[in-house]
């Protein structure tokens, strides 16, 4: 039997990230920092004490409670100086961890709160994208694209959309809604997506994940998403008898044939309560049925996890192997919000390269 591959060697191996929040990947180091320049209060200063505080905190089994601890990443995400920092390090964490190509998104309208306009938060990210990506040499060693989301219970994704616009030839690629998703369905937003699709603009939709089909649904026939934001709940559309083919209602059928890609999150599914454990995780009936499926980290700090982890937990749990990795990593650059010519070369040039000499050592 070959060997599986180890956490080790998935690190090495090259890999694509659609679904990080800048917001929930901040190094506890750096908020502490960043609390004590503007006077935010913490619930402890050790550096470990407060991993372990977002870890447990964001444990909760529910969405709302889970969302509850971004109130402390936010509050230290409020000045120039402290989004380039942030958006740097986050570069350089992701391309330590190995990942080649990362769509890292969040909400601009939540960082004015000490006198940034929209366009200088933009700006500021940019920039620390910019900083962090370079390798000693001046080299890029990540491509980090940027999204923009709207918070779903406020009502500016109007004016974030405009902003995804604005910024596209700049290093924003696409638009996002997140935040608690019961009670706030994605078409209060129709008018932002409307003007997207006007604009050949690309945007991906939270759905699926505190609320089930309905969301989905909505994210796709009404709002027209290209890609899902977790979609996990599509498991409630497919039945499968205990010995027998699985049966796939319409709505799972539209997003297998359409090749609507699910962005999937594994750890941070358990701490909202959208999936039981690993095992149990939907994920594998949806790779095993050829879904679109990739895979992502959400919030690095809350769930205490980096991509190497996730795909390590993949494997510990479902016994995938590097053909299995390689075709997650596929997915992922397939589905990025970059020109097709772009992503076909990363696919050629880098990922089946790259899996093709882990296969080899393995
Ligand atoms: O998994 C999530 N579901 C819905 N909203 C989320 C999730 N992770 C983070 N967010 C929210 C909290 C952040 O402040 C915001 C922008 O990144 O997006
Ligand atoms: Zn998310």
């Amino acid at each position: 039997m070959t060997r599986l591959p180890t956490l080790e060697e998935i690190r090495r191996a090259p890999k694509v990230l659609l679904h990080d929040h800048l917001d929930g990947g901040l190094r506890p180091e750096t908020i502490i920092d960043l609390a004590r320049d503007c006077g935010h209060t913490l619930p402890t200063y050790d550096p470990g004490e407060l991993a372990a505080w977002f870890r447990d905190a964001a444990d909760s089994g529910s969405l709302e409670r889970y969302l509850e601890t971004f109130s402390h990443t936010v509050g230290v995400m409020q000045t120039r100086e402290g989004l380039v920092r942030v958006a740097a390090e986050c570069a350089e964490d992701l391309a330590d961890d190995g990942v080649m190509y990362a769509e890292v998104r969040y909400a601009p309208e939540q960082h004015t709160s000490r006198g940034l306009s929209l366009d200088q938060v933009v700006e500021a990210v940019l920039e620390g994208f910019r900083l962090g990506s370079a390798g000693p040499d001046g080299k890029p060693r990540i491509r980090v694209g940027t999204l923009l989301t709207a918070m779903r219970h406020q009502a500016r994704s109007m004016e974030i959309a405009e902003l995804a616009v604005r910024y596209r030839d700049l290093g924003v690629v696409g638009f996002d809604i997140a935040g608690a998703e019961a009670g706030y369905p994605p078409t209060r937003h129709l008018d932002a997506f409307e003007y997207l699709q006007r604009e050949n603009a690309h945007f991906t939709i939270h759905a699926g994940e505190g609320f089930g089909l309905p969301s989905i649904w909505q994210a796709i026939q009404w709002c027209g998403a290209d890609r899902l934001g977790h979609g996990v709940r599509i498991i409630d559309d497919i039945t499968v008898p205990e010995n027998g083919e699985a049966k796939l209602g319409r709505l799972a059928a539209y997003v297998r044939d359409k090749r609507i890609p699910l962005e999937m999150c594994p750890t941070s599914n358990l701490q909202t309560g959208a999936a039981p454990s690993i095992a149990e995780h939907p994920i594998g009936l949806l790779r095993r049925l050829h879904f679109r499926v990739t895979v992502n980290t959400d919030n690095r700090l809350m769930s205490d996890t980096s991509l190497s982890q996730e795909f390590a937990k993949l494997v510990d749990a479902f016994g995938y192997d590097w053909d299995d990795l390689q075709w997650f990593t596929v997915n992922a650059m397939k589905s990025a919000f970059i020109p097709f010519d772009e992503r076909l070369a990363l696919i050629n040039g880098v990922i089946k390269p790259g899996y093709a000499q882990m296969k080899w050592h393995a």
